[in-house]
Protein backbone atom coordinates (compact mmCIF):
# COMPACT_ATOMS: atom_id res chain seq x y z
CA UNK A 1 0.00 0.00 0.00
CA UNK A 2 1.11 3.83 -1.00
CA UNK A 3 1.10 6.25 1.59
CA UNK A 4 2.72 9.97 1.40
CA UNK A 5 5.11 11.74 3.29
CA UNK A 6 2.72 12.43 6.09
CA UNK A 7 1.77 8.56 7.08
CA UNK A 8 -1.19 8.84 5.00
CA UNK A 9 -2.28 5.22 3.08
CA UNK A 10 -4.07 5.42 -0.10
CA UNK A 11 -6.79 3.30 0.57
CA UNK A 12 -9.35 4.73 -1.61
CA UNK A 13 -9.76 6.38 -4.78
CA UNK A 14 -12.58 8.88 -6.52
CA UNK A 15 -12.74 8.33 -10.31
CA UNK A 16 -14.74 11.53 -12.19
CA UNK A 17 -16.80 9.98 -14.96
CA UNK A 18 -17.81 12.95 -16.47
CA UNK A 19 -18.29 16.61 -15.63
CA UNK A 20 -21.41 16.71 -17.43
CA UNK A 21 -25.07 16.58 -15.81
CA UNK A 22 -28.41 17.25 -15.95
CA UNK A 23 -28.82 19.56 -12.67
CA UNK A 24 -27.45 23.09 -11.97
CA UNK A 25 -26.77 23.30 -8.35
CA UNK A 26 -25.99 26.51 -6.66
CA UNK A 27 -23.15 25.39 -4.87
CA UNK A 28 -21.63 23.11 -7.36
CA UNK A 29 -18.09 21.92 -6.89
CA UNK A 30 -18.10 19.50 -9.95
CA UNK A 31 -15.29 17.96 -7.65
CA UNK A 32 -13.07 20.49 -7.85
CA UNK A 33 -13.10 21.31 -11.10
CA UNK A 34 -15.92 23.91 -11.44
CA UNK A 35 -18.42 24.32 -13.76
CA UNK A 36 -20.72 21.61 -14.87
CA UNK A 37 -23.03 23.72 -17.71
CA UNK A 38 -22.58 22.66 -21.23
CA UNK A 39 -23.39 19.98 -23.73
CA UNK A 40 -25.28 16.90 -22.34
CA UNK A 41 -23.75 14.55 -25.23
CA UNK A 42 -20.61 12.57 -24.51
CA UNK A 43 -17.42 14.56 -24.57
CA UNK A 44 -14.22 13.45 -26.42
CA UNK A 45 -12.33 14.20 -23.29
CA UNK A 46 -13.75 11.94 -21.44
CA UNK A 47 -12.09 8.45 -20.30
CA UNK A 48 -13.27 5.71 -22.08
CA UNK A 49 -14.26 2.19 -19.97
CA UNK A 50 -10.74 0.71 -21.02
CA UNK A 51 -8.92 4.07 -19.67
CA UNK A 52 -10.79 4.02 -16.32
CA UNK A 53 -10.34 0.16 -15.82
CA UNK A 54 -6.82 -0.02 -16.17
CA UNK A 55 -6.23 2.68 -13.92
CA UNK A 56 -8.26 0.88 -11.39
CA UNK A 57 -5.88 -2.48 -12.20
CA UNK A 58 -3.04 -0.42 -11.39
CA UNK A 59 -4.99 1.08 -8.07
CA UNK A 60 -5.83 -2.43 -6.98
CA UNK A 61 -2.13 -3.78 -7.40
CA UNK A 62 -1.06 -1.00 -4.99
CA UNK A 63 -4.32 -2.29 -2.34
CA UNK A 64 -6.78 0.44 -3.24
CA UNK A 65 -9.97 -1.07 -1.90
CA UNK A 66 -12.61 1.44 -2.51
CA UNK A 67 -13.39 3.43 -5.49
CA UNK A 68 -15.96 5.83 -6.05
CA UNK A 69 -17.11 7.51 -8.98
CA UNK A 70 -18.96 10.72 -9.63
CA UNK A 71 -19.04 13.32 -11.80
CA UNK A 72 -20.38 15.79 -13.11
CA UNK A 73 -23.69 12.97 -13.16
CA UNK A 74 -21.98 9.79 -13.41
CA UNK A 75 -25.00 8.36 -14.66
CA UNK A 76 -25.02 9.97 -17.65
CA UNK A 77 -22.19 7.72 -18.45
CA UNK A 78 -24.28 5.28 -20.89
CA UNK A 79 -21.18 2.17 -20.20
CA UNK A 80 -21.51 2.99 -16.21
CA UNK A 81 -22.58 -0.81 -16.03
CA UNK A 82 -19.77 -1.65 -18.04
CA UNK A 83 -17.64 0.42 -15.92
CA UNK A 84 -19.09 -1.46 -12.76
CA UNK A 85 -18.71 -4.83 -13.99
CA UNK A 86 -15.49 -4.36 -15.06
CA UNK A 87 -13.88 -2.83 -12.24
CA UNK A 88 -11.40 -5.35 -10.28
CA UNK A 89 -12.84 -7.25 -7.57
CA UNK A 90 -10.56 -6.02 -4.28
CA UNK A 91 -12.42 -2.67 -4.58
CA UNK A 92 -15.37 -1.68 -2.84
CA UNK A 93 -17.64 -0.11 -5.80
CA UNK A 94 -19.78 3.05 -4.67
CA UNK A 95 -21.38 5.60 -6.52
CA UNK A 96 -22.76 9.75 -5.65
CA UNK A 97 -25.00 10.23 -8.08
CA UNK A 98 -28.35 12.63 -8.29
CA UNK A 99 -30.58 10.39 -8.64
CA UNK A 100 -32.29 10.90 -11.50
CA UNK A 101 -31.63 8.23 -13.44
CA UNK A 102 -31.61 5.14 -10.63
CA UNK A 103 -35.62 4.34 -11.76
CA UNK A 104 -33.98 2.51 -14.80
CA UNK A 105 -30.67 1.53 -13.92
CA UNK A 106 -30.19 0.67 -9.85
CA UNK A 107 -31.23 -3.13 -10.39
CA UNK A 108 -28.51 -3.68 -13.55
CA UNK A 109 -25.94 -1.31 -11.57
CA UNK A 110 -26.01 -3.51 -8.24
CA UNK A 111 -25.84 -7.07 -10.39
CA UNK A 112 -22.94 -5.40 -12.16
CA UNK A 113 -21.31 -5.28 -8.54
CA UNK A 114 -21.95 -1.30 -7.47
CA UNK A 115 -22.40 -1.80 -3.62
CA UNK A 116 -23.35 1.43 -2.02
CA UNK A 117 -25.06 4.40 -3.51
CA UNK A 118 -25.27 8.21 -1.59
CA UNK A 119 -27.75 9.95 -3.53
CA UNK A 120 -28.07 14.26 -3.22
CA UNK A 121 -30.69 15.87 -2.05
CA UNK A 122 -30.71 18.85 -0.23
CA UNK A 123 -34.90 19.90 0.41
CA UNK A 124 -38.27 17.30 1.15
CA UNK A 125 -40.09 20.17 -0.89
CA UNK A 126 -40.71 19.78 -4.55
CA UNK A 127 -40.41 23.78 -4.74
CA UNK A 128 -36.82 24.10 -2.46
CA UNK A 129 -35.37 21.34 -4.54
CA UNK A 130 -35.81 23.01 -7.36
CA UNK A 131 -34.03 26.46 -6.18
CA UNK A 132 -30.96 24.94 -4.98
CA UNK A 133 -30.74 22.43 -8.43
CA UNK A 134 -32.41 24.25 -10.40
CA UNK A 135 -34.09 21.57 -11.86
CA UNK A 136 -37.63 19.63 -11.63
CA UNK A 137 -36.45 16.60 -11.23
CA UNK A 138 -37.74 16.05 -7.52
CA UNK A 139 -39.76 13.10 -8.16
CA UNK A 140 -37.41 11.31 -10.29
CA UNK A 141 -34.68 11.68 -7.27
CA UNK A 142 -37.66 10.29 -4.99
CA UNK A 143 -38.21 7.28 -7.24
CA UNK A 144 -34.00 7.20 -7.45
CA UNK A 145 -33.75 6.50 -3.89
CA UNK A 146 -36.78 4.85 -3.59
CA UNK A 147 -34.93 2.03 -6.40
CA UNK A 148 -31.68 1.68 -4.64
CA UNK A 149 -33.46 0.75 -2.02
CA UNK A 150 -35.32 -2.11 -3.95
CA UNK A 151 -32.80 -2.52 -5.38
CA UNK A 152 -31.24 -3.81 -2.25
CA UNK A 153 -28.49 -0.87 -1.50
CA UNK A 154 -30.02 0.18 1.99
CA UNK A 155 -28.42 1.90 3.89
CA UNK A 156 -28.46 4.85 0.93
CA UNK A 157 -27.08 7.86 2.31
CA UNK A 158 -28.31 11.12 0.86
CA UNK A 159 -26.28 13.95 0.80
CA UNK A 160 -27.36 17.31 1.53
CA UNK A 161 -25.11 20.42 0.93
CA UNK A 162 -25.37 22.39 4.03
CA UNK A 163 -25.29 26.25 3.45
CA UNK A 164 -27.59 29.59 3.98
CA UNK A 165 -29.59 28.35 1.04
CA UNK A 166 -30.48 25.05 3.03
CA UNK A 167 -30.04 25.32 6.82
CA UNK A 168 -33.97 25.78 6.85
CA UNK A 169 -34.35 21.96 6.16
CA UNK A 170 -32.17 20.90 8.21
CA UNK A 171 -34.67 19.41 11.10
CA UNK A 172 -36.66 17.84 8.95
CA UNK A 173 -34.08 16.09 6.86
CA UNK A 174 -32.89 14.86 10.26
CA UNK A 175 -36.62 13.54 11.20
CA UNK A 176 -36.77 12.40 7.62
CA UNK A 177 -33.65 9.91 7.80
CA UNK A 178 -35.10 8.60 11.20
CA UNK A 179 -38.49 8.14 10.14
CA UNK A 180 -37.21 6.33 6.91
CA UNK A 181 -35.86 2.55 7.24
CA UNK A 182 -32.83 2.03 4.92
CA UNK A 183 -31.85 5.97 4.81
CA UNK A 184 -28.75 7.83 6.55
CA UNK A 185 -27.82 11.48 6.15
CA UNK A 186 -24.90 13.27 5.12
CA UNK A 187 -24.25 16.92 5.87
CA UNK A 188 -21.93 17.94 3.90
CA UNK A 189 -20.00 21.78 4.50
CA UNK A 190 -20.40 23.98 1.93
CA UNK A 191 -17.21 24.41 0.30
CA UNK A 192 -16.33 27.92 -1.18
CA UNK A 193 -13.02 27.29 -2.21
CA UNK A 194 -13.27 26.47 -5.86
CA UNK A 195 -16.77 28.37 -6.13
CA UNK A 196 -16.79 31.76 -4.35
CA UNK A 197 -19.76 32.89 -2.21
CA UNK A 198 -18.15 32.35 1.43
CA UNK A 199 -20.69 34.26 2.80
CA UNK A 200 -23.33 31.44 2.28
CA UNK A 201 -21.10 29.28 4.63
CA UNK A 202 -23.00 28.67 8.33
CA UNK A 203 -21.54 27.94 11.45
CA UNK A 204 -20.61 24.11 11.58
CA UNK A 205 -19.57 24.14 15.33
CA UNK A 206 -23.29 25.32 16.06
CA UNK A 207 -24.73 22.37 13.70
CA UNK A 208 -22.22 19.70 15.33
CA UNK A 209 -23.42 21.40 19.34
CA UNK A 210 -27.03 20.97 17.86
CA UNK A 211 -26.72 17.73 16.62
CA UNK A 212 -25.30 16.14 19.97
CA UNK A 213 -28.28 17.68 21.82
CA UNK A 214 -30.13 15.37 20.18
CA UNK A 215 -28.14 12.31 19.68
CA UNK A 216 -28.27 9.42 21.22
CA UNK A 217 -24.86 8.25 20.47
CA UNK A 218 -22.04 9.97 18.87
CA UNK A 219 -19.48 8.08 17.19
CA UNK A 220 -16.20 9.20 15.02
CA UNK A 221 -15.22 7.65 11.97
CA UNK A 222 -11.83 7.19 11.10
CA UNK A 223 -11.83 8.49 7.21
CA UNK A 224 -11.68 12.44 7.60
CA UNK A 225 -12.24 12.12 11.57
CA UNK A 226 -16.03 12.18 10.37
CA UNK A 227 -18.63 12.69 13.21
CA UNK A 228 -22.07 10.52 13.00
CA UNK A 229 -24.91 11.64 15.35
CA UNK A 230 -27.79 8.65 16.45
CA UNK A 231 -30.95 10.46 16.56
CA UNK A 232 -34.40 8.99 16.82
CA UNK A 233 -33.15 5.72 15.37
CA UNK A 234 -31.34 7.45 12.40
CA UNK A 235 -27.57 8.46 11.39
CA UNK A 236 -26.58 11.99 10.45
CA UNK A 237 -22.55 11.99 9.07
CA UNK A 238 -21.11 15.13 9.18
CA UNK A 239 -18.64 16.27 6.78
CA UNK A 240 -16.79 19.13 7.43
CA UNK A 241 -13.50 19.81 5.16
CA UNK A 242 -13.13 23.46 5.21
CA UNK A 243 -10.11 24.75 7.27
CA UNK A 244 -9.82 21.57 9.11
CA UNK A 245 -6.87 20.07 9.47
CA UNK A 246 -8.03 16.89 11.27
CA UNK A 247 -10.04 16.29 8.40
CA UNK A 248 -7.69 16.72 5.69
CA UNK A 249 -5.18 14.58 8.59
CA UNK A 250 -7.29 11.49 7.59
CA UNK A 251 -7.62 11.90 3.77
CA UNK A 252 -6.52 8.19 2.10
CA UNK A 253 -8.20 9.13 -1.37
CA UNK A 254 -6.88 10.25 -4.51
CA UNK A 255 -8.80 11.89 -7.22
CA UNK A 256 -9.13 11.33 -10.93
CA UNK A 257 -10.69 13.63 -13.27
CA UNK A 258 -13.17 12.97 -15.84
CA UNK A 259 -10.24 13.90 -18.88
CA UNK A 260 -7.41 10.91 -17.16
CA UNK A 261 -5.86 13.65 -14.56
CA UNK A 262 -4.49 12.09 -11.23
CA UNK A 263 -4.94 14.83 -8.81
CA UNK A 264 -3.98 14.52 -5.27
CA UNK A 265 -6.59 16.53 -3.35
CA UNK A 266 -10.10 17.75 -4.33
CA UNK A 267 -8.87 21.27 -3.61
CA UNK A 268 -6.02 21.33 -5.75
CA UNK A 269 -5.63 22.12 -9.42
CA UNK A 270 -1.41 22.68 -9.67
CA UNK A 271 -0.68 18.62 -9.58
CA UNK A 272 -2.57 17.26 -12.39
CA UNK A 273 -0.92 14.41 -14.35
CA UNK A 274 -2.52 13.31 -16.93
CA UNK A 275 -2.50 9.34 -18.12
CA UNK A 276 -3.85 10.30 -21.83
CA UNK A 277 -1.24 7.49 -23.88
CA UNK A 278 0.66 6.29 -20.75
CA UNK A 279 1.38 2.71 -20.30
CA UNK A 280 0.22 0.69 -17.18
CA UNK A 281 3.75 0.33 -15.98
CA UNK A 282 3.67 4.65 -16.30
CA UNK A 283 0.33 4.90 -15.01
CA UNK A 284 1.96 3.12 -11.55
CA UNK A 285 4.63 5.67 -11.83
CA UNK A 286 2.38 8.50 -11.71
CA UNK A 287 0.10 7.30 -8.90
CA UNK A 288 3.05 6.88 -6.90
CA UNK A 289 4.42 10.41 -7.83
CA UNK A 290 1.02 11.63 -7.43
CA UNK A 291 0.87 9.72 -3.49
CA UNK A 292 4.42 11.11 -3.40
CA UNK A 293 3.25 14.56 -4.04
CA UNK A 294 0.00 14.89 -1.46
CA UNK A 295 0.26 17.75 0.77
CA UNK A 296 -0.53 17.83 4.35
CA UNK A 297 -3.04 20.54 4.10
CA UNK A 298 -5.34 22.22 0.84
CA UNK A 299 -2.37 22.28 -1.07
CA UNK A 300 -2.09 25.13 -2.78
CA UNK A 301 -3.64 26.83 0.31
CA UNK A 302 -0.62 25.76 2.08
CA UNK A 303 2.59 27.80 2.39
CA UNK A 304 5.94 26.61 2.35
CA UNK A 305 8.81 28.31 4.89
CA UNK A 306 11.89 27.05 5.73
CA UNK A 307 11.62 24.24 3.36
CA UNK A 308 8.30 23.03 5.73
CA UNK A 309 4.68 23.45 4.88
CA UNK A 310 2.55 25.62 7.22
CA UNK A 311 -0.86 26.38 7.36
CA UNK A 312 -2.06 29.66 5.60
CA UNK A 313 -3.21 31.40 8.09
CA UNK A 314 -4.88 34.13 5.44
CA UNK A 315 -6.78 31.37 4.30
CA UNK A 316 -7.67 30.23 7.44
CA UNK A 317 -8.83 33.71 8.55
CA UNK A 318 -9.93 34.84 5.39
CA UNK A 319 -10.98 32.36 2.87
CA UNK A 320 -10.68 33.06 -0.80
CA UNK A 321 -12.80 32.97 -3.56
CA UNK A 322 -13.14 32.22 -7.04
CA UNK A 323 -13.35 35.80 -7.22
CA UNK A 324 -9.83 36.62 -5.58
N1 LIG B 1 -12.50 18.64 0.81
C1 LIG B 1 -13.00 17.41 0.73
N2 LIG B 1 -14.30 17.21 0.60
C2 LIG B 1 -14.74 15.95 0.54
C3 LIG B 1 -13.89 14.85 0.60
N3 LIG B 1 -14.64 13.72 0.54
C4 LIG B 1 -15.91 14.12 0.40
N4 LIG B 1 -15.97 15.46 0.41
C5 LIG B 1 -17.16 16.28 0.23
O1 LIG B 1 -18.30 15.49 0.44
C6 LIG B 1 -19.02 15.32 -0.79
C7 LIG B 1 -19.76 14.03 -0.82
O2 LIG B 1 -18.92 12.94 -0.77
P1 LIG B 1 -19.40 11.60 -1.42
O3 LIG B 1 -18.98 11.58 -2.83
O4 LIG B 1 -20.84 11.37 -1.24
O5 LIG B 1 -18.58 10.51 -0.70
P2 LIG B 1 -18.13 10.31 0.77
O6 LIG B 1 -19.21 10.54 1.75
O7 LIG B 1 -16.91 11.12 0.98
O8 LIG B 1 -17.73 8.79 0.78
P3 LIG B 1 -18.43 7.52 1.45
O9 LIG B 1 -18.59 7.80 2.90
O10 LIG B 1 -17.47 6.45 1.15
O11 LIG B 1 -19.72 7.32 0.75
C8 LIG B 1 -17.93 15.51 -1.83
O12 LIG B 1 -18.40 15.80 -3.11
C9 LIG B 1 -17.21 16.70 -1.23
O13 LIG B 1 -17.98 17.88 -1.33
C10 LIG B 1 -12.50 15.10 0.72
O14 LIG B 1 -11.68 14.19 0.77
N5 LIG B 1 -12.12 16.41 0.79
C1 LIG C 1 -20.08 17.19 -7.45
S1 LIG C 1 -21.39 16.06 -7.04
C2 LIG C 1 -21.15 14.77 -8.24
C3 LIG C 1 -22.10 13.61 -8.15
C4 LIG C 1 -23.55 13.86 -8.43
N1 LIG C 1 -23.79 14.71 -9.53
C5 LIG C 1 -24.27 14.38 -7.21
O1 LIG C 1 -24.66 15.54 -7.17
O2 LIG C 1 -24.39 13.60 -6.27
C6 LIG C 1 -20.80 15.23 -5.56
C7 LIG C 1 -21.26 15.82 -4.26
O3 LIG C 1 -20.65 17.08 -4.08
C8 LIG C 1 -21.53 17.92 -3.39
N2 LIG C 1 -21.11 19.31 -3.63
C9 LIG C 1 -21.10 19.95 -4.81
N3 LIG C 1 -20.64 21.21 -4.67
C10 LIG C 1 -20.35 21.37 -3.35
C11 LIG C 1 -19.83 22.45 -2.60
N4 LIG C 1 -19.52 23.63 -3.13
N5 LIG C 1 -19.64 22.24 -1.29
C12 LIG C 1 -19.93 21.04 -0.72
N6 LIG C 1 -20.42 19.99 -1.40
C13 LIG C 1 -20.63 20.15 -2.70
C14 LIG C 1 -22.86 17.56 -3.99
O4 LIG C 1 -23.95 17.90 -3.22
C15 LIG C 1 -22.75 16.06 -4.14
O5 LIG C 1 -23.26 15.41 -3.00
S1 LIG D 1 -26.11 17.16 -9.52
FE1 LIG D 1 -24.01 16.94 -8.75
S2 LIG D 1 -22.64 17.45 -10.47
FE2 LIG D 1 -24.72 18.09 -11.00
S3 LIG D 1 -24.75 20.26 -10.55
FE3 LIG D 1 -25.59 19.15 -8.75
S4 LIG D 1 -23.82 18.74 -7.43
FE4 LIG D 1 -23.03 19.35 -9.42
S1 LIG E 1 -9.06 19.09 1.12
FE1 LIG E 1 -8.13 17.73 2.63
S2 LIG E 1 -9.58 16.06 2.89
FE2 LIG E 1 -10.12 17.10 0.96
S3 LIG E 1 -9.01 16.00 -0.64
FE3 LIG E 1 -7.69 17.68 0.04
S4 LIG E 1 -6.38 16.74 1.61
FE4 LIG E 1 -8.15 15.37 1.31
Amino acid sequence: MLADQFGREVTGVRVSLTDRCNFDCVYCHNEGLGDTRGPMDPQDDEMSADDVVRFLEVAAEFDVDAVKFTGGEPMLRGDLTEIVRRTPDELEVSMTTNGTFLPDRAEELVDAGLERVNVSQDALDPDDFAKVTQSGAYEQVIEGVEAALDAGLAPVKLNMVVFQGTKPYLPEMVDHVAENDGLRLQLIEYMPELVGNADWAVDTAAMHEWLAGQADRIEQREMHGRSRYFIDGGMVEVVDPVGNEEFCANCHRVRVTHDGYLKGCLNRNDDLRSMGEMTEAEIRETFRETVENRVPYYGEYMVEEDGEWVVNERYLDDPPTADD
